[in-house]
C-alpha cells in the first residue's frame, strides 16, 4: 500500500471540510469567518513560531510550526490553490539550486 504524505492528507481533511461543512469543525470555523480571519491566524502563527524559536524550547517551536502549517493548508484551501503547486515549486527550486551548487563545485575543481 502506498502511504500518503501526512501533508497531502492533512490538505484533504481540509478540503473536505470546505465542501462538506462539519458541525465543530475548527476549519469550517476558519471558512465562515473567511480570508481576513484566516490570514490573522497565519500571522498569529507566523509570530508565535518567532517566539518559541527564540525561546529556544525544541517541542514549543514544533508545536508553532505545525499550528502554522495547517493554518497555511486551509489558506491554500481557501484560494482554491492546490498543495501539489507548493510541492512542484519546492521541487523545481531544489532542482535549480541542486544544479547551480553542481555548477559551482565543477567551476572550483576547473
Ligand atoms: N492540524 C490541525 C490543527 N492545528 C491547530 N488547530 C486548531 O487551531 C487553533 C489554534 O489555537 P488558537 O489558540 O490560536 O486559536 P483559538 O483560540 O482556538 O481560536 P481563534 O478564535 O483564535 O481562531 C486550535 O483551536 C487548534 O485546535 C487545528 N485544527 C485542526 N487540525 C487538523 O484538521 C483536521 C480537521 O479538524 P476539524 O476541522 O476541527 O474537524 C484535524 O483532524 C487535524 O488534522
Amino acid at each position: 500500500m502506498c502511504e500518503k504524505d501526512v501533508l497531502e492528507r492533512l490538505y484533504e481533511v481540509v478540503l473536505e471540510r470546505k465542501r462538506n461543512p462539519q458541525e465543530g469543525s475548527y476549519t469550517c470555523y476558519l471558512f465562515d469567518k473567511g480570508l481576513d480571519k484566516i490570514l490573522k491566524k497565519v500571522g498569529e502563527e507566523s509570530a508565535e513560531t518567532i517566539i518559541a524559536a527564540k525561546n529556544g524550547v525544541a517541542p514549543e517551536t514544533v508545536g508553532e510550526i505545525s499550528d502554522l502549517i495547517y493554518h497555511l493548508m486551509v489558506l491554500l484551501a481557501a484560494q482554491e490553490i492546490p498543495l501539489g503547486a507548493v510541492m512542484e515549486e519546492l521541487d523545481r527550486r531544489s532542482q535549480k539550486i541542486g544544479n547551480l551548487k553542481q555548477f559551482h563545485t565543477v567551476d572550483r575543481e576547473t
